[in-house]
């Protein structure tokens, strides 16, 4: 009797490999989609250059068409004024032979005429001549002008063929237009994939420049970091590492698949988590030399795009509107329905400042996206909230009192809601309500959003420990995917639907 295999459960390297086999075919499929698109894009390119041309000769033609108008006109003319010539030209000589005739005593016998036959017959002679050539003026008149209909007719003729024509490859750009927008549609839903696959938290891990020569931190590759104290070693695994070398460039570029995505249509979160001086600010606003992701972001035109900005502090549970030159009235966050209005104040991109704000406050920024293809004539619309939260350190650490204190307890107590609403993104009941911060994240933290969270570490050894903790906190949330997003597409106006 044969014995029956236990029945083993797969293993996690066997899943992981099979979630990086369907990551790997939907990029294969991403890729070709991109080839298609821009294959399409050029041979819409190619199609109006052809209506371009065709729009150029009609008019040439129609121009055409009117100088042998006028021409024809021009000629009818001529041969009219030509014809009153002939005319008056008769009735001299008939006048002249009839003064001649009178001049002539009428005589019973006539045998000599008393004038000369001479005159006469020359006077005969020139009115024949100029029956001949009168003759041959006006039939060479009708000849030009029987050409001339005749090439009008062609003209309008071909006129009518080139019209046809256009019509025919308007009919063709409409076609391929359709094709673009299918074609594009699909490679946004297969890029979403893409996004998901990867997970739709992503959270990556940036160590601090320093100077000091010892640090607590090794970076052995982009995903792992090592934290060394006191000979223990402690690793870290995160879906991108940036170590010192790292420049805000490298940081930006990490982010801008999320950030794409954002104007594909989806709300987009872009957070900066870790201890006070571990570079939070630096990575999100970054200095005038060296922007950081904010600015990048706003900088970055993937389609032709309008943005609004709104601004806000959250310093001991109050809101303030940093873009609000007053600040008299007192702001709240209301609830509609499922979103959260971000929205106070609204100002262009060109707008954003560098501020120095207080470390014991959260810094978001929200950037209002509108993309529209011009080829597709899709519109998307999404929200990008860029958030430079307030130093993470514990209270027992800052060893806080007095104002400290309130300030201290604010921030943990946002900071600790942060991580339960991670923690619980996949539950029934999300607590949002927890915090102001969460509060006003939740339309960026919740089921239709990616999020992207940096969790900025200091190297130095005095920091150890906060380096740990944030760390902790980071893998944490790595631990959870939000819910699969839903896009915000609206067809453009004035523009058809796709088919
Ligand atoms: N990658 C880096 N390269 C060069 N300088 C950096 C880098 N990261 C941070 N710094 C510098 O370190 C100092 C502290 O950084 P930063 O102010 O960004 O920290 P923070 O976490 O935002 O602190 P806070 O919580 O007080 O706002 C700043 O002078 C900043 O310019």
């Amino acid at each position: 009797m044969t014995s029956q295999p236990p029945c083993q459960r797969p293993s996690h390297s066997l899943s992981l490999s099979r979630r990086r086999d369907g990551w790997w075919s939907v990029r294969q499929a991403l890729l070709e989609r991109d080839r298609v698109i821009d294959n399409l894009k050029q041979k819409f390119h190619n199609k109006e250059k052809e209506v371009d041309n065709l729009l150029q000769r009609n008019s040439y033609l129609a121009r055409e068409v009117r100088y042998r108008n006028e021409v024809i006109q021009h000629l009818n003319q001529k041969l009219a004024e030509l014809e009153a010539d002939q005319q008056e030209a008769r009735e001299k000589i008939r006048s002249l032979l009839n003064r001649q005739a009178l001049a002539v005593p009428p005589s019973k016998n006539i045998a000599q005429p008393t004038v000369g036959i001479g005159p006469f017959r020359q006077m005969s002679r020139l009115t024949r001549e100029m029956n001949v050539s009168n003759k041959q003026l006006r039939s060479t008149v009708h000849q030009a002008l029987t050409d001339m209909k005749n090439q009008l007719e062609q003209l309008k003729g071909a006129v009518g063929k080139m019209t046809l024509g256009e019509q025919e490859v308007a009919k063709e750009v409409e076609e391929l237009r359709s094709l673009y927008r299918k074609e594009a549609v699909e490679r946004k839903t297969l890029f979403n994939k893409l996004l998901e696959l990867q997970g739709n938290i992503r959270v990556f891990c940036r160590c601090r420049m320093t100077t000091a020569s010892s640090s607590c931190l090794e970076t052995p590759d982009d995903q792992e970091v090592v934290v060394v104290q006191k000979g223990n070693r402690k690793k870290f695994q995160f879906d991108k590492i940036f170590p010192q070398s790292r420049t805000q460039e490298d940081v930006f570029a990490g982010t801008v698949p999320v950030i794409t995505s954002c104007v594909d249509g989806y709300n987009v979160c872009i957070l900066a988590y870790g201890q006070t001086g571990s570079g939070k600010t630096y990575t999100m606003m970054g200095s005038k030399e060296n922007p950081g992701v904010n600015i990048r972001s706003g900088q970055l035109t993937l389609w032709s795009f309008r943005e609004n900005i709104s601004m806000l502090e959250i310093y001991n549970e109050n809101l303030n509107d940093l873009l609000r030159k007053s600040s008299d009235a007192a702001l709240d966050i209301r609830v509609q329905g499922k979103s959260v209005s971000l929205w106070v104040r609204k100002l262009t991109i060109n707008s954003i400042v560098f501020l120095s704000l207080s470390s014991r406050s959260h810094l978001v920024v929200a950037l209002e996206v509108e993309g529209s293809d011009q080829v597709s004539g899709l519109t998307s619309r999404g929200t990008l909230t860029l958030c430079d939260l307030a130093g993470s350190e514990r209270i027992s650490k800052t060893e806080a009192e007095g104002q400290r204190l309130v300030e201290a307890a604010a921030i943990n107590k946002s900071l600790t809601a942060l991580g339960q609403v991670h923690q619980g993104c996949n539950a029934l009941h999300i607590p949002f309500r927890n915090s102001k911060l969460t509060l006003l994240l939740q339309p960026c933290l919740s089921g239709d959003a990616k999020c992207c969270v940096f969790v900025n570490v200091s190297p130095d050894i005095k920091d150890v420990a906060e380096t740990l903790s944030t760390l902790h906190f980071g893998s944490t949330i790595r631990q959870v995917s939000l819910g699969k997003a839903a896009q915000n597409i609206v067809p453009a106006k004035n523009n058809k639907t796709d088919k």
